[in-house]
């Protein structure tokens, strides 16, 4: 067991990044992140702007996890990944999909808010035609008979792998798996920003979980979350949370550890960065090789964000730390 290191310890190395994106993606254009260093390694603290700190006081505990006390043993040495296709045009799925060489899964984002249907089924027909499986991901923005429709016309001329977070709550879930028996559901939001992760599936709304490692607490949270929902039959996909190079290698090494690994992981979001706090690992045939990361000084000097936001994001990083320091929070190796 390692006790919560000080605050003083957790800063004391600690950088901001912000990282201009090729393609809007959940309505964002730069990513900022706030990298910290410990004994093991550098860990990642980029929990999205507008969550509160009781929320972000999870993805400190994970940065803190990763520096102090590094990856879990890895049972692989290489993750498969899945492309993911922002809800750009049509047009331009193949040059998303370039830069995913191999790539024999994508997820394809549905339901953003400005577009119809038809945009999603043309969006998810070109991706078809270059990759063999599709999954589509639409962020809880439909109603449930918005789903029933979306879900029939998206699978009429291909199957989906599954639909992820088709509505917003779980018993919207349930009745969506209810009359769509045919299309595997897959509960992300529902499960990374919830009190209980289990709840969805113990309501019956969820055939696949989505996990992320920073939301949940840390690679091992995961590993723990992962293992409960295998004892209810529920297969896990590790995804990314728009992490820099160093928070998609703890996914990786998340999804390196996990005793089974049925589907492409959600870890080939580098490829929306113009550019990255290091060195783009290049997926070969689909997979990621599993290895630790170290962020390269002069893509972080060229990274750097503002002085003020530096300040905004050290101040959050304090008051998470204060709320882990009151949760009692310890490490287990
Ligand atoms: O799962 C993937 O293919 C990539 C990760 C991804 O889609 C997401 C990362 C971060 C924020 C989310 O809006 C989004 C998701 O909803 O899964
Ligand atoms: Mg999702």
């Amino acid at each position: 067991m390692t006790s919560l290191p000080s605050v003083g310890e957790v800063l004391a190395d600690a950088v901001v990044v912000s990282l201009p994106m090729r393609v809007r993606f959940r309505g964002i254009t730069t990513r900022e992140a706030l990298l910290l260093r410990g004994p093991a390694g550098w860990g990642e603290f980029a929990p999205f702007p507008e969550y509160a700190d009781d929320e972000a006081a999870h993805w400190l505990q994970s940065a803190i996890e990763d520096a102090w006390l590094g990856p879990p043993p890895a049972v692989r040495t290489r993750v498969p990944i899945n492309a993911t296709v922002p809800a750009v045009d049509a047009a331009r799925v193949p040059d998303v999909l370039a830069r995913y060489p191999g790539a024999r899964t994508a997820k394809v984002k549905v339901a953003e808010g400005g577009q119809t249907l038809d945009d999603d089924v043309a969006r998810v027909r070109a991706v078809r035609a270059l990759v063999p499986n599709v999954r589509v991901d639409a962020n809880g923005g439909w109603s449930v008979d918005e789903a029933e429709a979306a879900l029939r016309a998206l699978t009429a001329d291909g199957p989906l792998e599954y639909a992820e977070q088709p509505c917003a709550s779980v018993p919207e879930l349930v009745e969506v798996r209810r009359r769509m028996p045919d299309v595997r559901v897959a509960a992300d939001e529902s499960i990374r920003r919830a009190e209980d992760p289990l709840k969805v599936v113990r309501a019956g709304g969820a055939d696949v979980a989505v996990v992320k490692v920073a939301p949940l607490g840390g690679m091992r949270r995961l590993l723990s979350l992962a293992d409960e929902l295998s004892s209810h039959g529920v297969p896990v996909v590790v995804s990314s949370a728009l992490d820099t190079a160093v928070g998609i290698a703890a996914g990786v090494a998340a999804a390196a550890a996990l005793p089974e690994l049925q589907f492409a992981c959600g870890l080939g979001t580098g490829g929306l960065f113009e550019a990255d706090v290091a060195r783009a690992r290049e997926p070969v045939d689909g997979e990621l090789a599993v290895e630790a990361v170290a962020p390269d000084v002069e893509r972080v000097t060229a990274l750097a964000a503002s002085a003020e936001r530096s300040r905004w994001w050290i101040e959050r990083a304090r008051r998470c730390h204060g709320l882990l320091e009151q949760r009692g929070v310890r490490f287990f190796v």
